[in-house]
């Protein structure tokens, strides 16, 4: 199939398209993300080298349902590639936008360096994120969304498919009389109503899990460290310890993600205090369970049987002594395999992927803050006003790559709990990094690339009184302990200080060191510091005027008449190094810099 040849953007994403004053997308601002008829949270993102090419590529690595193939074709060219190794992964991914993956594709870290910035999204069609590299993602700046809804279900019946067969030999005995054998007595099983159920992990599955289990009749009590105890209580199920949980149940269900907090989270220690004859299904991931831990485990008769979809390697070994254990039945990670959960998966992937390379908000993204839609609508003109008050002030740093701390101050008469500053952060830091490096800075790596740099960014709130109708009063942006090539911007604490304002949905600067001017930022800005005498506007004007550079707005701030002030110019167009000159020769100019927004 077709694939565009590489190309490389320097700044290929900002948050939303409608911010995005270097590429032309188109707007999706105002969507407002629907599922069920419920709003969901949606976050920013997005991308693409493709914004320029014709069409975006994706490619798809594992099986992926009809329907979301379909929709990915609307919108980009689609490589459908299953079974690649690693090499042949880290080949294709340079002339790649998006990647498609289930779990069986690990997303290396290799793979985020070999596509050289070019891929902007993994998508991950299904839960699970373990066998993505998120850290290497985030570093990259590329967004990972994954689809955690569609296959919910299908998990909570394959859990319970499990457990009953578990309960009843389904697997062994049909193994049996498949061999000829008639085995009535060998395979008797064991009740499931009556019995206890723990939960372990109540989030989607879990507790979908929970509620078919009572209605078998079982007691369900469940573990989960972050689970609210009123959904649990709502459908009648006991957060319990996790001591408690497994030292009392006679089925255990395991039902959380793999994290470094609950790798091997069963084992020998944990087994030991499990009542004799515990059952154990696992539709999680394999190494939630140290597998060798559970076969002596299971030797040892302290678990009587098994049901196990997932494996610490997948396929696991064909000499597995797990797989191979006559008391556990084992299925090839089948979990989210239905027809249902297949299609609605695909779909709900294939949206959040196109949606992302279109620069539209996704619910679903793992690696980055949310920022619902509406908040995002609000702050809007803020957003454009941090990133500028940060490139404003690198440029005004001598030598911007000395700088180390940074304070932002947000002034606001709302409540902290209602005023969301990632966002601003992460575009002051684009700001404020950008100009001074090859690196481009988006919501998912701002954070990351500041501290890789050793940039501090602190942020404090100033709480107005009055009323909280509009977000924010100011922005502040300071600069500690940096030489600056405009005096005039280092403030009586002696830092390099910028502050703005959002006027009639238009950023403002309003604030350079100690000096107050009233300038939009908008095109680029001449800072000059002179002695506060008449006709200097026009002075200046006319230099400009005359190299045919248009002024689109002036503003003058001095301490007192006839004393030292600041006039900050706004300019269309870069005048040229003669114009700068001529600026600088008028007499009662002490100091001038020209700063590109
Ligand atoms: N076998 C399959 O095909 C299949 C299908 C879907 C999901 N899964 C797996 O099932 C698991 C759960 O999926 P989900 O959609 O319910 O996810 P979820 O995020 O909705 O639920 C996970 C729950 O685990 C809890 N948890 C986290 N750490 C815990 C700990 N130390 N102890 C107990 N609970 C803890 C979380 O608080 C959360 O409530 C994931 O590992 C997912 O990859 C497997
Ligand atoms: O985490 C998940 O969503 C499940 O484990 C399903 O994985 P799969 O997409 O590889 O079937």
């Amino acid at each position: 199939m077709a694939t565009s040849a590489p190309r490389t953007l320097r700044s290929p994403f900002l948050m939303t398209p409608s911010l995005n004053s270097r590429l032309p997308l188109p707007s999706a601002f105002s969507i407002a993300l629907r599922k069920n008829g419920r709003a969901v949270k949606p976050l920013v993102v997005v991308v693409s080298a493709a914004a320029l090419d014709a069409k975006p590529t994706v490619l798809v690595a594992e099986k992926l349902g009809e329907a979301g193939i379909e929709l990915l074709k609307e919108f980009a060219n689609v490589d459908c590639a299953y079974n690649l190794s690693a090499e042949e992964l880290c080949t294709k991914i340079s002339l790649c936008d998006a990647l498609i993956v289930r779990s069986g594709t690990k997303v290396s870290r290799e793979v985020f360096e070999s596509s050289a910035g070019r891929l902007k999204v993994v998508g991950r069609a299904g839960v699970g994120i373990d066998n993505v590299d998120l850290s290497a993602a985030t570093e990259h700046g590329c967004l990972v969304v994954n689809a955690p809804t569609a296959n919910t279900i299908a998990a909570a019946e394959h859990g319970i498919a499990l457990l009953t067969s578990m309960a009843r030999n389904v697997a062994q005995a049909d193994a049996s009389i498949k061999s000829g054998k008639w085995q009535r007595n060998k395979y008797v099983g064991v009740s499931l109503v009556g019995k206890s159920l723990a939960v372990m992990g109540f989030g989607k599955v879990g507790s979908e899990v929970a509620r078919r289990a009572k209605g078998l009749g079982m007691h369900v009590i469940a573990h989960d460290p972050y689970a609210p105890a009123d959904r649990a209580r709502a459908i009648g199920v006991d957060l319990v310890s996790f001591d408690e949980a497994i030292a009392t149940a006679d089925f255990i269900s395991l039902h959380m993600p793999l994290t470094p907090a609950t790798s091997k989270i069963l084992n020998d220690g944990t087994f030991a205090k499990m009542k004799k004859g515990v059952r154990i299904v696992n539709v999680a991931r394999g190494g939630v369970i140290d597998e060798e831990a559970l076969v002596r485990a299971l030797d040892a008769g302290i678990v009587a049987q098994a049901a196990l979809d997932v494996f610490t390697q997948e396929p696991p070994p064909k000499d597995s002594k797990l797989v191979q254990h006559e008391r556990v039945t084992a299925t090839p990670h089948l979990g989210a395999s239905t027809m249902e959960a297949q299609e609605g998966v695909a779909i709900e992937i294939a949206e959040a992927v196109v949606g992302a390379l279109k620069g539209e908000l996704a619910a679903t993204a793992v690696n980055a803050p949310m920022v619902p839609s509406e908040v995002l609508t609000e702050l809007k003109p803020y957003v454009e006003l941090a990133e500028k008050l940060g490139r404003l002030a690198v440029q005004l740093v001598a030598g911007g790559s000395g700088m180390k701390t940074v304070k932002v101050t947000y002034a606001s008469a709302r409540a902290p709990d209602d005023l969301d500053t990632r966002l601003l952060r992460a575009m002051i830091t684009k700001g404020l990094i950008e100009p001074i490096s090859s690196v481009f800075v988006n919501l998912v790596n701002a954070d990351f690339t500041a501290k890789q740099r050793g940039l501090r960014i602190t942020e404090e709130r100033i709480s107005l009184d009055g009323s909280p109708e509009s977000p924010l009063d100011f922005i502040q942006v300071q600069v500690a302990n940096v030489e600056s090539r405009f005096a005039s911007a280092i403030s009586e604490a002696g830092e390099i200080k910028v502050e703005g304002r959002v006027k009639d949905g238009i950023p403002h600067l309003t604030k350079v060191g100690s000096f107050e001017v009233d300038v939009t930022l908008e095109g680029s800005i001449i800072l000059c510091r002179q002695v506060d005498q008449p006709g200097m506007i026009g002075k200046v004007g006319s230099i400009l005027g005359e190299e045919n550079v248009n002024v689109s707005f002036m503003s003058v701030g001095r301490i007192a008449p006839r004393k030292q002030a600041v006039m900050a110019i706004g300019v269309d167009d870069q005048p040229s190094k003669e114009a700068l000159k001529k600026i600088g020769d008028v007499p009662a100019i002490e100091e001038f810099v020209f700063l590109k927004l």
